[in-house]
């Protein structure tokens, strides 16, 4: 962990931006070197992968993988969790080095339903009551919840986004499919409206922001104060600032940011990958995807497109 971190009040962006550009919470992606590129491009918020409350709070090694810096600022940390003691626990240790904490009540795997972790929260208020609650008893950050759409009973959702409120959570995002659904299946506009005329804190929406378009189609629909995209911001980090595909720039920028925190090679090349598959052809793509070395990924980058990244 690094220890210092400028800390930025989220509540006074709320109150200050009308509409806030959020990165969701993604698992091996939404790390130190690929938040430090949104910054550049119009992110106002970029949230952590979801860690598991329970070993983050008993493992010094788990705790290695959340790292942070100064510019890394206002970033929001998301646990998993259960047990509303572990997840105090957890946001006790984390809380000086974060802007915000996150509980996930949105994970649709069945190994985190089988844990009572994620989207089985989404079903259950009164636990998500008692978890907001215990956060809030232990930190002074702010705290929110991220949920799904109720697969079957809306005002299951609404009783739920209402109870985490009355224990002070201070905003919501709610991604408008249910845990059952693909990811390429449509978001419902009714239950995000449904959550953002139930409750007064603000309300960011999540579900297939792929463009300014689609976040603008968000917000004339629904009305909240925000949108949250996760493969969006994957395919193009440079999104939230009008771009239609990844600029290079925002390639080296990443690689850099990449190098310099140490990466792991397979992530920075699923992260080029992702944000160059609307550049390269089929046939580079191929040879792009065999490439295993970080060496061999710059010679690449650098020959056909001039991008420029030392690896130290
Ligand atoms: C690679 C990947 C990792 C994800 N990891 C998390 C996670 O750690 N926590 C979480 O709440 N959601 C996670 N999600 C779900 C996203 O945050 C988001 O809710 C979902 O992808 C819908 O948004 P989208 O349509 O903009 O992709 C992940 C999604 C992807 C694609």
């Amino acid at each position: 962990m690094v220890y210092e971190c400028r800390r930025q009040s989220i509540l006074q962006l709320f109150e200050d931006k009308p509409r806030l550009n959020v990165c969701a919470p993604m698992v091996r992606y939404s790390k130190n070197a690929f938040r430090e590129v949104l910054r550049d491009y119009n992110v106002d918020i970029a949230y952590t992968p979801m860690i598991l409350a329970d070993v983050f709070k008993s493992s010094e090694f788990a705790r290695q993988d959340y790292t942070t810096n100064d510019r890394d600022c206002p970033v929001v940390v998301q646990f998993a969790a259960h047990d509303p003691i572990d997840l105090a626990h957890a946001s006790q240790i984390i809380a000086p080095f974060a802007d915000g904490i996150d509980l996930n009540c949105g994970c649709p795997q069945k190994w985190a339903y089988k844990e009572k972790i994620g989207a089985y929260l989404s079903d259950r208020p009164e636990i998500v009551h008692e978890m907001v609650r215990a956060v809030k008893a232990v930190v002074n950050i702010p705290c929110s919840v991220k949920i799904r759409k109720h697969p079957t009973n809306p005002h299951i959702t609404v009783e739920l986004v209402r109870r985490a409120q009355m224990m002070g959570v201070d905003w919501i995002t709610i991604h408008g499919r249910t845990r059952h659904q693909k990811s390429t299946e449509p978001v419902d506009y009714d239950i995000i409206r449904l959550v953002k005329e139930s409750v007064y804190v603000p309300v960011l929406a999540n579900g297939g922001i792929f463009s300014l378009a689609d976040a603008n189609a968000m917000y004339d629909n629904t009305g909240v104060d925000g949108v949250m995209a996760a493969r969006g911001l994957l395919q193009n980090p440079a999104l939230f600032a009008g771009y239609e595909h990844t600029p290079l720039a925002c390639v080296e920028k990443y690689v850099n940011c990449a190098l310099a925190y140490g990466t792991p090679t397979s992530i920075m090349h699923h992260h080029i990958m992702y944000m160059m598959e609307a550049t390269m052809s089929s046939v580079e793509r191929r040879s792009f995807n065999c490439l295993t070395s970080t060496p061999a990924i710059l010679d690449h980058l650098a020959h056909y497109y001039g991008v420029q990244c030392t690896l130290i």
